[in-house]
């Protein structure tokens, strides 16, 4: 009986286990499916998380370019001693980077930063090149790079761009990786687009340039170099270091390894071999596509020297002469930064050769992104933080949207038009006769100094004739020897000032128009160098004044009495003779408003038909603008020439017909003269004249104008000037 009860209870209770075992297992399935729906959950939101993530990168990249903001990724070495406590606390995948002060490793010693990307010490260079990659490739759509390293002594600067100098691609550094990949791209390309890529390369070493690729030693170790910074974003303004041309990745790293052997390093506390000088690999790439539309770009590759303590590297002499060289350049860079950060008007890129080079890349419109390399030592922690700040600092600049070097045919094919125009213009000049003046070399504004010119358009060119040739491997000289080179030949009277590149000039006064031009020595002088032709224009104009009875062009003259009109020109009256060539002074800079009143006059037409046949096809509204400014430009050019032509027949009809109304009789109170004047007000006034341009009108050594400086307007001294100005 007992046991037959006994029996019955463990049934019972075997059956409730059962039941509470199957309930148990009901409910981990159900709990085990909530799990799975929860990490699925989480899965899903995570991925929608690192694609936001993604999106955002890719916006805020996007905003960066159209900001043009500088790049700035970061890289920390590994420790050289693998147990040392590192400063680095945390890299966090967005791009922000704590490190922790060694001294205070409580929560005042974090210090958070934020970057474009940060590479930990395990980085390799595969991973930073792969982020480097889509900038380096834009420099093959036109666009121009800047890629440099800056950082604390030792931190990797020239491992990250040189790598370790191996020979394998994993130790190929930022420099060998991108030139890769340019032969590369170019490779896949070459069905649609033909690069031409040529390589420069120079240091900066105690603020000199050298040329470190030069075949002569001697080049590399007297500098020579000057630099023409130029703000159009077409290349580096070295026209003076050699040009390599490059067809391969092969040609690249040769040439890297022969300038790296020439770079000046030194032995220092800190390191046995130290950078001490500032390197830069400029990559010049022009391409042609099928329809001959041309790009041209360059890439600058730079590897800062390191910033050092100087107590800390315990450099004296030469050493210490280097030392602070280094660091006045970077806190040079460090005012430009600022200054730009600060969107100041002022940008002192003058202040260092370092500023002066990058000046494209950091004011420009290039694209440009800084490494900044920091070690992970202790002891380094100082410099840790003044680089990261300056990096900081550094990314929080805009440099306003990278531009796109291309040139679209039509445009190419204007310039090409405006050469021959020139030429032709030049060959006319050279036919009309000249006066006692000094002869002047006038530069256009479309003409960029003539080395630079060459370096941008066709460096095979200037390398097949052994003139040009020279250039690139020219024999040491002085250092101004290349500035001279640039310059027009000088003379007392020349034009100097006006000539050179803007760059180059002293700083003006603040006053305005040709006041600013005038030499400040001697009114006569003052005088001269305002006449420095700025355009061929007013060359023309100045060799219509003859200064002798003897000059050439008077002999070239139809005899003429000695009231004529050119006569009346000649005499100088008094001081305020000036009078009669302020007009030819006063011409603008830029030659639009001459543009203006030489398409106003009706006459000139008949030159723009040789031209016009340019303008028929229509142009792409990218080369829209560029379009209409040469095309205004052809204009001035064929007026140039063809008005040049209707002057020299209008002084022969003047010759042949001395009573004509507008001639010059020295007749000061005929009604002829006050005609004339009139006329000529009439024209300064704005008010157009059938018979007169306004071009005569100021004094482009039309009739009237003469007439007008000869006589009447003597009375009324500086009328002449006022109207004209005003006129301008
Ligand atoms: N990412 C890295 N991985 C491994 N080794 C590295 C790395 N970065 C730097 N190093 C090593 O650290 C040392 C210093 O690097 P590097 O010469 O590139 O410094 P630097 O900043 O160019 O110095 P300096 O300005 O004095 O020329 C070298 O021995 C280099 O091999």
């Amino acid at each position: 009986m007992t046991n037959t009860l006994r029996w019955q209870n463990l049934k019972v209770l075997l059956a409730s286990t059962k039941r509470e075992f199957e309930n148990l297992q009901s409910q981990l399935q159900s709990d085990l499916k909530q799990l799975g729906d929860q990490v699925l959950d989480m899965s899903n939101a995570a991925l929608g998380y690192h694609k936001v993530m993604k999106e955002n990168r890719t916006l805020h990249n996007m905003v960066q370019d159209l900001k043009g903001n500088i790049r700035v990724y970061c890289r920390i070495r590994p420790a050289f001693d693998a147990e040392a406590k590192t400063i680095v606390d945390f890299i966090g995948e967005d791009g922000s980077l704590v490190v922790i002060d060694p001294l205070k490793p409580w929560k005042d010693g974090r210090k958070i930063f934020e970057f474009n990307r940060v590479f930990g010490s395990s980085a390799t260079q595969e991973d930073v090149f792969r982020d480097t990659k889509p900038l380096v490739r834009s420099v093959m759509d036109g666009y121009n790079v800047c890629i440099f390293a800056y950082g604390q002594t030792g931190s990797g600067k020239t491992y990250t761009m040189s790598g370790p100098g191996g020979e394998s691609t994993e130790e190929f550094g930022i420099n060998q990786l991108a030139l890769n990949d340019l032969f590369l791209l170019a490779d896949e390309r070459k069905d649609i687009m033909s690069y031409k890529i040529h390589v420069q390369m120079v240091e900066i070493y105690n603020e000199q340039i050298r040329d470190l690729l030069a075949d002569d030693p001697l080049l590399t170790k007297y500098p020579f170099i000057v630099i023409f910074p130029c703000m159009n974003g077409n290349g580096l303004p070295l026209p003076d270091a050699s040009v390599h041309p490059v067809n391969c990745a092969r040609d690249v790293i040769d040439l890297m390894k022969l300038g790296d052997g020439n770079r000046a390093v030194r032995s220092t506390a800190m390191k046995k071999r130290s950078s001490r000088s500032h390197s830069v690999l400029t990559v010049h790439v022009r391409g042609e596509d099928t329809s001959g539309n041309i790009i041209h770009s360059c890439l600058h590759l730079v590897d800062l020297a390191g910033s050092e303590r100087v107590d800390k590297s315990e450099v004296t002499g030469d050493g210490l002469k280097e030392a602070q060289h280094i660091n006045k350049s970077l806190s040079c860079l460090g005012d430009v930064i600022t200054a730009l950060a600060r969107k100041n008007s002022h940008i002192p890129y003058r202040n260092s050769k370092l500023t002066l080079l990058l000046k494209n890349s950091l004011g420009g419109h290039a694209k440009t992104l800084m490494f900044a390399h920091v070690s992970p030592e202790g002891d380094s922690f100082g410099e840790t933080i003044s680089t990261l700040k300056f990096a900081q600092r550094f990314s929080s600049v805009e440099l306003g949207a990278a531009r796109l070097n291309k040139e679209s045919v039509e445009v190419l094919e204007l310039k090409a038009e405006i050469e021959t125009l020139k030429k032709a213009l030049a060959n006319k000049e050279a036919l009309t006769p000249q006066t006692n003046k000094p002869k002047e070399v006038s530069r256009t504004p479309f003409q960029k100094p003539k080395a630079t010119a060459e370096l941008q358009e066709g460096y095979e060119d200037t390398r097949q004739t052994p003139a040009s040739g020279l250039k690139y491997q020219q024999a040491p000289r002085s250092p101004t020897f290349g500035f001279k080179s640039q310059q027009p030949p000088r003379s007392p009277t020349s034009g100097f000032k006006s000539q050179q590149p803007q760059s180059r000039q002293p700083p003006r006064r603040p006053t305005s128009g040709f006041k600013s031009q005038q030499h400040p020595r001697s009114p006569t002088s003052g005088f001269k160098s305002k006449q420095a032709p700025r355009s061929p224009t007013s060359t023309y104009k100045s060799q219509q004044l003859p200064r002798s009875p003897t000059s050439g062009f008077k002999s070239q003259q139809a005899p003429r009495s000695p009231t004529s009109a050119l006569k009346s020109c000649n005499a100088p009256r008094s001081p305020t003779n000036n009078r009669t060539r302020i007009p030819s002074l006063q011409l603008p800079k830029t030659p639009e408003p001459l543009i203006t009143s030489i398409s106003e006059n009706k006459a000139g037409m008949q030159s723009n038909r040789t031209i016009s046949s340019a303008f028929q096809k229509p142009l792409t509204s990218s080369t829209h603008g560029m379009g209409s400014q040469i095309r205004r430009s052809l204009r001035t050019i064929g007026k140039l020439i063809n008005g040049s032509d209707r002057k020299n027949q209008q002084k022969r009809t003047e010759a042949a017909a001395p009573l004509s109304p507008f001639s010059c009789q020295n007749e000061e109170k005929s009604s002829t003269a006050s005609n004339a004047r009139t006329l000529r007000r009439q024209s300064l006034t704005g008010i157009p004249l059938p018979t007169m341009s306004r071009r005569s009108s100021l004094g482009g050594g039309s009739v009237p104008d003469s007439c007008a400086n000869g006589s009447g307007n003597c009375k009324t001294p500086g009328a002449s000037a006022k109207l004209t100005k005003r006129w301008l």
